[in-house]
């Protein structure tokens, strides 16, 4: 994909927020983050990242309705990532709906963990949308972490309709949070942790996250 990920411009309006309005977290690293190296455990560049769970509802195979996006680590700190807008997805008609595009760059955010080496999860999720997306359309995603402070990983990503170097359709930028393994045992729904722990692929895979960077 040609050029890099824009980062989108600071907010407009700075200044002191008005009396109860909710502060967010910016989204952009502050200025003593790192982006560290790559860590050795990382997929080659041009590897396919593969789904960390067959029915998540980003990159799960199993899940029929899903986005089953197919992500696959580049050089650096960089992923790319393809989805095609299924039917089932439509907002208005005959168009993506902007959450599941959200859900599709959340996903792909997200696989830039794997090249950390580290499990981590949504903390906040900025999205630009610049124009519509039809049903049918393929979207190319284009993502990298802008840095690390802490726990928090920074990352930025667009999306373009049809290619690589076709129109920009949508940007984000997250900040990731990172947990351990038992952040899901803990917290998610006992019948689902079981069938996940019987599971010796997928616990074969959350295992390879293990030694953190
Ligand atoms: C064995 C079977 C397991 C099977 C699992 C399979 C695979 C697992 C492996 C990998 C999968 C990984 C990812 C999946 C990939 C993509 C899917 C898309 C991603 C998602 O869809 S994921 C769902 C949505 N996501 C959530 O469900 C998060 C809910 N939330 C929490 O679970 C907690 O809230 C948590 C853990 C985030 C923090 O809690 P905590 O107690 O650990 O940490 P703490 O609060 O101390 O924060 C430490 C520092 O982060 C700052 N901070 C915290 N939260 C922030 C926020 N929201 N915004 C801005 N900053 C935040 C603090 O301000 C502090 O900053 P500072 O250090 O500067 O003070």
């Amino acid at each position: 994909m040609n050029g890099p990920v824009v980062s989108p411009p600071a907010p407009r309006g700075s200044g002191e927020p008005a009396a109860g309005a909710i502060v967010l977290s910016p989204t952009t690293p502050p200025a003593d983050a790192v982006v560290p190296p790559r860590a050795p455990e990382a997929p080659a560049p041009g590897a396919p990242l593969g789904s960390h769970y067959d029915h998540c509802f980003g990159c799960g195979p199993q899940h029929p309705q899903g986005l089953q996006l197919s992500a696959v680590a580049g050089e650096g700190l960089e992923v790319t990532a393809r989805f095609t807008v299924k039917p089932s997805h439509q907002g208005g008609p005959g168009l993506a709906h902007g959450g599941v595009l959200t859900t599709a760059m959340d996903e792909t955010l997200g696989t830039l963990n794997w090249l950390l080496h580290t499990p981590a999860v949504t903390g906040r999720l900025e999205t630009d949308f610049l124009r519509p997306v039809p049903a049918d359309a393929e979207l190319y995603i284009h993502a990298r972490i802008t840095g690390v402070h802490g726990r928090k990983i920074y990352s930025a990503a667009e999306g373009r309709i049809g290619g690589p170097d076709g129109p920009v359709a949508i940007r984000a930028q997250a900040l990731f949070i990172q947990v351990k393994l038992e952040h899901f045992t803990k917290h998610g729904r006992p019948e689902d942790i079981k069938q996940a722990l019987d599971d010796a692929d997928l616990l074969k895979r959350s295992r390879a996250f293990e030694v953190n960077p």
